[in-house]
């Protein structure tokens, strides 16, 4: 259904070669899953699919695109869109329209659907993607899982070929992210779609892939278990049964949970000594009854919350929970409608340096290169000359400092904004959703690093939806609903409790409340 045929690319501004020499098939009804390291060039493999690369980001291109069997090389974008439908990673940057409805509706209309038929799919979708009651919304007041699910549904609306999406789950929660996947394998199953994924998340998708394209200096196409073995990627599952030695190499629950079975009886004998949460020590910021409202909406209807000198706390909840504009209300720059928050030795929040790292970060870079970008920083926070950049380079090593922030994909740019907001070591960090676009390595970095800043006294709130991540780098978790704060605990307790929550080791491990690869192997010594 889709063929390369060595096509090799480099964008206009840089002199290297972002895919050399790349030849795959993917065949029709093929669920395929496209991996690699932050930056590697998944996002410009996808766009090469229907020509976006380099017909709208310029650049030079050899080599041939077969989409079902037609040479589809010179081609614009426009005229592949009834074969292909594909979502980007940024859904604001792609949305043509105001409302949820009509977005629904567009590529039905610039595709000659009868109105009785777009307005059937339009019901349709909205039910399937669990949207109906944001049909009249204006698309820019959509929380980001609300806009990514709406982005997803008005592709879905029209039947498409060929499906592309570019980290189509990121900003879900996780049955948000579990629905859409389980949709998108229907139409596989059912309708013989064919679709390409790219996902730093695996875990969640690895079950559902027919084959994996793996993303690095060369671009490799095979089977999954076979490729996962080699991969320098993997979900924890696969991480647990290399180092466990595990075989066959697991990639469902299930097989783990059948290879762990002699581990688990084992621990039914004897519990594991795991380790304990720590006192919390004195409060640095204490929100009280903080109240966010947009209209009639309540985003936040009355929230106490304390963070403490040395912690680091998960915020998770369903998408359009009330995770950001809580965040916001707390740095002080966004809406509050009720409410105080005090960072304590100072007064008010935006003096005091409560940082905060948005959803959309690319929005902080303004300047022309990454170096000017971090040596603005330096300057700003009075640090050494080289500190930012030096800071980046530990988060995702790789990025050309005379790079603009334009060109980055969207991890590096991640990777910019928070060594940025990171460098200054402000007292209180707020990150909401950090992990977008950033692979294992740089989510492991990115733990160590905010794990250094809590040593030092300092307090982080990551809003997330990433349980990995969660368990290897927050102590503490709140869970939202609806506006309210409905459980805060340790992260052991809330994370083995939920099966919601729950990491991927800890569902192979359950009942022993062991979440990570690292405490898995200790506990199994
Ligand atoms: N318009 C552009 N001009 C110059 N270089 C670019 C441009 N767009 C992307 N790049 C570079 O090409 C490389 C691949 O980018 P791409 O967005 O394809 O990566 P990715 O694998 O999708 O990354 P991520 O995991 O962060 O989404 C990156 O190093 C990026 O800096
Ligand atoms: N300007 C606005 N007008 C109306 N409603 C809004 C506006 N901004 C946000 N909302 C709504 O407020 C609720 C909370 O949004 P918020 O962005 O805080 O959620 P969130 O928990 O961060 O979600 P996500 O996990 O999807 O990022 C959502 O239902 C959202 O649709």
């Amino acid at each position: 259904m889709i063929r390369f045929e060595d096509i090799t690319f480099r964008y206009a501004s840089s002199d290297t070669l972002r895919l050399t020499s790349v030849s795959f098939e993917i065949e029709e009804g093929e669920l395929c899953l496209v991996v690699g390291p932050t930056g590697s060039g998944k996002s410009t493999l996808l766009g090469c699919i229907n020509n976006l690369v380099p017909r709208f980001t310029g650049g030079v291109r050899t080599g041939r695109v077969f989409i079902d069997g037609v040479d589809t090389t010179l081609l614009q974008p426009r005229e592949l869109a009834t074969t292909i439908g594909y979502v980007g990673q940024d859904p604001l940057a792609g949305f043509v329209t105001d409302t949820v409805e009509e977005e629904l509706a567009y590529s039905m209309e610039q595709l000659g659907f009868a109105p009785a038929e777009m307005r059937r799919r339009v019901e349709e979708t909205l039910d399937l993607l669990g949207i109906a009651e944001l049909r009249a919304r204006d698309l820019r007041t959509l929380s980001g899982g609300q806009q990514q699910r709406v982005a997803i549904g008005s592709v879905l609306a029209s039947s498409p070929k060929v499906l592309v999406l570019d980290e189509p789950t990121s900003a879900l929660d996780p049955i948000a992210a579990e629905e859409v996947l389980a949709l998108v394998s229907r139409l596989v199953r059912d309708l013989g779609t064919t679709v390409v994924i790219a996902e730093h998340r695996m875990e969640r998708v690895i079950e559902f892939a027919d084959s994996v394209l793996l993303v690095g200096d060369d671009v490799l196409h095979g089977d999954t278990r076979s490729l996962l073995a080699s991969s320098p990627i993997k979900p924890p599952l696969v991480e647990l049964g290399l180092r466990m030695g595990w075989q066959p190499l697991p990639l469902t629950i299930r097989e783990g949970r059948r290879l762990a079975a002699p581990q688990r009886r084992a621990w039914a004998g004897a519990t594991p000594a795991l380790r304990a949460p720590e006192p919390p020590s004195e409060p640095s910021l204490s929100a009280r009854d903080v109240i966010v409202r947009y209209g009639a909406k309540v985003a936040v209807g009355g929230v106490d919350l304390t963070l403490h000198r040395g912690e680091v706390v998960a915020l998770m909840g369903r998408n359009g929970c009330g995770k950001s504009s809580l965040m916001w209300a707390m740095h002080g720059a966004g809406r509050r409608d009720g409410g105080t928050v005090t960072v304590h030795d100072a007064g008010n929040p935006a003096e005091a340096g409560v940082a905060l790292v948005p959803q959309t970060p690319s929005d902080l870079l303004y300047l022309t290169s990454v170096a000017a970008e971090c040596a603005q920083s330096d300057r700003a926070s009075g640090l050494p000359e080289g500190s930012t950049l030096a800071l980046l380079r530990r988060l995702v090593p790789g990025i050309e400092p005379e790079a603009h922030p334009r060109d980055l994909s969207e991890g590096q740019k991640l990777a910019v904004v928070l060594a940025v907001e990171l460098a200054g070591n402000p007292p209180v960090v707020l990150l909401d959703e950090p992990t977008r676009g950033l692979d294992y390595a740089a989510k492991q970095a990115l733990s160590e690093i905010v794990a250094g800043m809590a040593a030092e006294g300092r307090s982080v709130l990551i809003a997330t939806h990433d349980v990995e991540m969660v368990a290897q780098t927050c102590e503490r978790v709140i869970v939202m609903a609806e506006g309210e704060l409905v459980s805060d605990g340790p992260v052991r307790e809330i994370l083995s409790s939920s099966a919601l929550l729950a990491t991927q080791v800890a569902k192979v491990a359950n009942p022993t409340p062991v979440l990570t690869v690292e405490e898995f192997i200790d506990a199994a010594r």
